[in-house]
């Protein structure tokens, strides 16, 4: 079977594209891949590292306002289309699964065209613009939560979940641990803010770090690749105290989350799924800046049924983290119960899920 799988721009999308196709792997001897994304995105760094054959296009997204760049932005979709038909002939490709973002758009529409079995993957509760006009042309839409089913043709969607909440589970966190310098006795605070980190999230770590040095606590603190060297900059002159790590990006995310115990991230739809499916505790300070403020949702989903505690950005302080943090990892009683209430929000057998849909497709 010939499989081309397309998502991209933040990890997002790459990595349940990523577990798809180990979960694929997993199930077929003969099967070969081809990964469809840009230069420009995560994924241009990302696929390659796992072995996975990858082409890219040149696409970018449309603006909501009205601009010049819109007409540019369809003219680079009809070349998007166009290298995607070639692409997808060449390879002869029998199904293709876009996992969103923009670079889904011309590579799952040109499948379609070509009467190629398609599905889309959507991960977030409110959909982005590029899967809710893909789903007109496709033949599945897999989704992982039921309020994201009413946006799409009713004969066509399928809960799935994340594929990512599956392959996250059985990793050895001792081994997660040592991997980024971590100590094994003593508990874990992971900071992360999503893919490409977030900036008043840094602002927020910087402010508090002295005092979190003197927690009896230790924390991995995640900056994103490109705001790295800026934080590193500012950590020199504060001083980097002995219990807290920080690194640009973790390649090995399943095995440090399985050494986790507390989580404070955005809330990004895969975030979610890898934090409900490990049962792992969190604090979620939603992105703002995303279409139809769906991150607020998402941590919705997770703090109304008592999984996370949900702070906003406006309401963001170095104080009020370092109180929260303490509240929830200090109390033994606490992080059971959130434990308990966020595993049941887990869907762990996503990946086999969406591969039984492709199956079934083809
Ligand atoms: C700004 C933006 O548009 N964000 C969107 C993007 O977020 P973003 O790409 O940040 O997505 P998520 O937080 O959902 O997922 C991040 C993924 O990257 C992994 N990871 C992260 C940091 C790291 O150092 N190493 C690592 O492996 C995480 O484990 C996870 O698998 O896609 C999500 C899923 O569609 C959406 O819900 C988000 O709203």
């Amino acid at each position: 079977m010939k499989i081309v799988v397309s998502g991209g721009g933040t990890g997002g999308h790459i990595y349940p594209a990523l577990a798809l196709i180990r979960e694929i792997q997993k199930e077929e001897k003969d099967v070969e891949f081809l990964y469809i994304g840009t230069e420009k995105g995560l994924e241009s760094t990302i696929v390659p590292r796992e072995n996975i054959p990858f082409q890219s296009i040149h696409i970018t997204g449309f603006r909501r306002k009205l601009s010049f760049e819109n007409i540019k932005t369809v003219l680079r979709f009809l070349k998007g289309v166009r290298e995607s038909k070639r692409m997808l002939k060449e390879f002869k490709a029998d199904v293709v699964i876009g996992t969103g973002g923009y670079v889904c758009g011309p590579v799952v529409y040109a499948a379609a065209k070509l009467g190629i079995p398609t599905i889309i993957h959507e991960q977030n509760s409110v959909p982005g613009l590029t899967n809710k006009f893909l789903s007109k042309y496709v033949d599945r839409v897999a989704v992982c939560f039921d309020e994201a089913k009413q946006y799409f043709p009713k004969e066509k969607v399928v809960l799935t979940g994340n594929p990512r909440a599956s392959e996250v589970l059985g990793k050895d966190g001792i081994r997660g641990r040592l991997s980024v310098g971590l100590k094994t006795n003593v508990p874990l605070v992971l900071i992360v803010g999503g893919s490409r980190g977030a900036r008043p999230i840094n602002e927020a770590i910087l402010k508090s770090l002295t005092e979190l040095g003197e927690k009896p606590y230790q924390i991995l603190y995640v900056t994103g690749e490109v705001h790295y060297e800026e934080v590193k900059r500012e950590v020199n002159l504060i001083g980097n105290p002995k219990n807290v790590m920080i690194k640009p990006f973790v390649h090995n995310m399943p095995e440090v989350l399985a050494g986790t115990d507390l989580t404070v991230a955005r809330s990004g739809a895969t975030t979610l799924a890898e934090l409900t499916s490990l049962g792992i505790p969190s604090i979620l300070i939603p992105s703002p800046y995303v279409t139809n403020n769906h991150q607020e949702k998402n941590a919705r989903a997770l703090s109304d049924h008592g999984a996370a505690v949900l702070v906003l950005e406006k309401e963001l302080t170095s104080k009020k983290l370092i109180e929260c943090i303490d509240h929830i990892i200090m109390d033994d009683q606490k992080m059971v119960e959130m434990k308990k209430s966020a595993k049941k929000l887990g869907i762990p057998d996503a990946a086999k899920r969406l591969y039984n849909l492709m199956e079934e497709l083809v």
